[in-house]
């Protein structure tokens, strides 16, 4: 199956002279592709690809901005939760996945007096009369999509009279897709994970890469590729309820890229919404779906792919991930391996609860925790493959866990029997066409058997987590405890072999070509990055053979710059050093600072008096950089760390020369250029008493260069910083190790995880706001 191609022609947004008979067919061309594949392609509508080109390089210009340019226009600074700058993983169209790998920037409000980002001169004027184009093209389709029903072909029209107004949700994103690196993706992990978009319609325009996956009704994925000048358009869910399921909301998905391929892509989505307060009702009177009203219905779906609705969606991933992974491990009367989500809902009902006996009959089969692609099959009427069949049982029985942990045939029984009582056409045993047993026995069976085996696999878990923690001891030989530090949190410590067709003498030319690249104004940053990832390798053997860092500094500039620490720090551990700082910055910074200012400071005087002062200091500065700032100098203060280990100051005028070295610290240490971090323009940095970076023009980047320079140097976190850098580490850099610890080895430490650090992180987690 292919998606179809309609030509405009005639009907553009410049011209209607189309005759009624053109008019007819043009009709029934878009009814056919709506209700077969619920996709098309609309060529000649009057939109260039010239202006969709432009509108694609001005946001590329957007989106190649430092993180930290972006992170002011993040979607929660703005008065509509549907504008601004999403950051990359920050969206998980599927639930089920990682999150995606995009980023993008949504024009939901279209007036001048808001922030734009201002380093694009622009960037709004293209947005909103891009979003113009596109508004006018829609209605006409809407137009279209009314009469091929033969309906009254203002029937949906009507509905969207407020476009472009606080009144209405349609929204023009532009979307950017990084290169990837398919060996650095998380498991599952897709550009644009499977869903149906939410609203009446969807324009949407590609770059060339194409990419697009579209589920035909025969369930397999179809591709959609880049068809130049064309608008591709689609069905999105509440059109689907609309029309009582005559025009199909189909489901697609963006999946990586192939191993090798390093394109980036862009695309530009159009979701047409109706007006907020319309009542969207059958159109065809049949009432197979309740009258809804259109806000109620996408504010519900739009908290799903920020996060489902039993956690509180502000709280980062990481966080939630830590802090339920360890729960499990702290002893207590709801000690299960419950997600952390649901912890707070089973206890509160235990105590009103008959033990067990009647859990089963009220339990709610968790239908929206199914993918989407099992949920299309379930809903027509088609047989999921096994695989779809065993995701539905994994899920239902984890569910079906934290309910219970003594489960017993007649629960399973029920449970089986209200899920194949919903879908009998999916779901009964049937052999030839016949219902066989009771037509659930094998669903019984099969959730049975996944009881046994998540029993099974929680306490191998749990014996092997003890004879770890048995092996933890003080014993351990120095050296073998500081290599465990050492490799603390990477994934590629050391290399057993150079890159395949690389030679010493290779990796010796491309280290010399670094350093002559140094030595320009401006050097090619794709070539800085090629060369730093291909010499990896001799980096880490030079760093692990102790080589010292005045020499690293000679060897290997640009292992103390932006770039190259960020290549090097990815490959070490994994994680995008800067990226991954922003994003958490924009998932939870803002919870730590209420948190810290509210709940923190009611449990200690001193803290309290910490906070004012810090505030104080602060005065009028505002900003996400200062944000940062305080966040960093609230943690200190909470943890009662040592701030002159992490900070030196200096004048704001002074050379790197003239910094007194022996004031500062060994472990890698902020100089700020200035009285206070509020107040500084410039930050330097320095590793082991030398000063590796003379001029860092933020804040945010010099925390990320001290930070990432524990890892990449092979440095120990100072003691008097253990618990401010393990926090940092876990809840911004998002390294979360199950066991261990980066902290030097004192007489008293051990090689444990914090648990100061575990305690804030959970409270946090745990702490609803109002
Ligand atoms: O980038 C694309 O082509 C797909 C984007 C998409 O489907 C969406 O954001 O809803
Ligand atoms: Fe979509």
């Amino acid at each position: 199956m292919e998606i179809p191609i309609v030509n405009f022609e005639g009907y553009t947004l410049e011209e209607s002279n189309i005759s009624s008979e053109d008019l007819q067919k043009l009709c029934n061309s878009l009814k056919t592709a709506f209700t077969n594949v619920g996709f098309v392609y609309l060529k000649n509508t009057g939109i260039t690809q010239h202006e969709v080109n432009e509108v694609m390089n001005i946001s590329k210009e957007f989106f190649d901005l430092p993180a930290e340019m972006k992170l002011p226009l993040s979607r929660s600074t703005y008065s509509d939760p549907n504008h601004g700058w999403v950051s990359l993983e920050r969206e998980r169209l599927n639930p089920q996945r990682p999150g995606d790998l995009k980023e993008a920037f949504n024009t939901r409000l279209l007036q001048s007096d808001i922030k734009w980002p201002e380093n694009v001169p622009g960037f709004r004027e293209k947005q909103v009369s891009f979003f113009m184009r596109c508004k006018d093209l829609s209605l006409k389709v809407l137009k279209l999509m009314g009469r091929s029903l033969g309906l009254d072909p203002d029937v949906f029209v009507s509905a969207h009279k407020c476009i472009g107004t606080d009144k209405n949700g349609t929204t023009l994103r532009t979307l950017y897709y990084p290169p990837v690196q398919s060996d650095h993706a998380k498991e599952g992990q897709l550009r644009c994970g499977e869903h149906s978009d939410y609203g009446s319609i969807t324009l949407l325009f590609q770059s060339p890469e194409g990419g697009l996956e579209v589920l035909s009704r025969s369930g397999e994925y179809i591709s959609a590729p880049y068809i130049p000048g064309t608008a591709l358009l689609n069905i999105a869910d509440l059109m689907q309820r609309w029309t009582s399921d005559v025009f199909i909301s189909a489901i697609h998905r963006v999946p990586l890229p192939p191993p090798g391929n390093s394109n980036t892509r862009q695309s530009l989505a159009f979701f047409v919404h109706p007006d907020d307060e319309v009542l969207i009702t059958c159109c065809d009177g049949s009432n197979k779906y309740p009258p809804i009203n259109s806000v109620d219905y996408l504010m519900e779906r739009f908290k799903e792919s920020y996060g489902r609705q039993t956690q509180d969606s502000s709280t980062s991933s990481s966080i939630q991930e830590f802090a339920s992974s360890h729960r499990s491990a702290s002893p207590g009367p709801s000690s299960s391996s419950q997600p952390l989500s649901s912890i707070s809902a089973s206890t509160r009902s235990s105590s009103c609860r008959s033990p067990d006996v009647d859990w089963a009959d009220n339990f709610n089969i968790p239908w929206k925790k199914f993918p989407e692609e099992l949920i299309q099959f379930l809903e027509r009427g088609k047989r999921p493959s096994p695989q779809m069949r065993r995701e539905m049982v994994r899920i239902v029985v984890c569910d079906m866990m934290q309910k219970s942990l003594h489960i017993s045939k007649r629960h399973t029984t029920v449970v089986a029997k209200n899920i194949v009582a919903k879908y009998p056409k999916s779901l009964q045993d049937v052999v030839t066409g016949d219902m066989i047993g009771s037509g659930y026995d094998s669903l019984v069976k099969e959730l049975q058997n996944r009881i046994e085996n998540t029993k099974h696999s929680t306490t191998a878990k749990m014996r092997k987590r003890k004879l770890h923690t048995e092996s933890d001891t003080d014993e351990m030989p120095p050296e073998k405890t500081a290599a465990i530090q050492d490799t603390y949190g990477c994934i590629k410590w050391d290399l057993k072999f150079l890159p395949l067709g690389e030679t010493a003498e290779s990796q010796q030319g491309s280290r010399e070509k670094l350093q002559s690249l140094f030595k320009l104004n401006a050097p090619n940053q794709d070539l800085i990055k090629q060369l730093t990832r291909a010499t990896f390798y001799t980096q880490r053997k030079d760093i692990n053979n102790g080589k010292e860092i005045k020499y690293l500094l000679e060897d290997w500039p640009f292992l103390f710059d932006e770039i190259g620490m960020a290549i090097h720090f990815e490959e070490l551990t994994g994680v995008s050093l800067k990226e991954t700082f922003i994003r958490n910055v924009d998932l939870t910074g803002e919870r730590l600072l209420n948190y810290m200012k509210t709940v923190a400071v009611a449990k200690s005087k001193r803290f309290l008096q910490a906070v004012a002062k810090i505030q104080l200091m602060r005065g009028e500065h505002t900003g996400s950089s200062e944000d940062v700032m305080e966040m960093v100098l609230l943690l200190l203060s909470y943890f009662d760390e040592k701030k002159d280990v992490m900070f030196s100051y200096v004048e704001d005028t002074c050379l790197a020369g003239e910094v007194q070295m022996d004031q500062v610290p060994l472990t890698p240490t902020i100089i700020v250029c200035g009285q206070s971090c509020y107040s500084a323009r410039r930050w330097m940095l320095s590793v082991d008493r030398i000063i590796v970076q003379d001029s860092i023009p933020s804040f945010i980047s010099a925390l990320c260069l001290m930070f990432g320079s524990f890892y990449c140097f092979n440095i120990h976190y100072p003691a008097g910083l253990a618990s401010t850098l393990e926090f940092l580490q876990r809840c911004f850099f998002s390294i979360n190790p199950e066991k261990g610890t980066k902290v030097e080895k004192t007489r008293t430490s051990c090689l444990h995880v914090n648990n100061r650090v575990l305690t804030l992180i959970q409270d946090l987690s745990e702490w609803r706001t109002q």
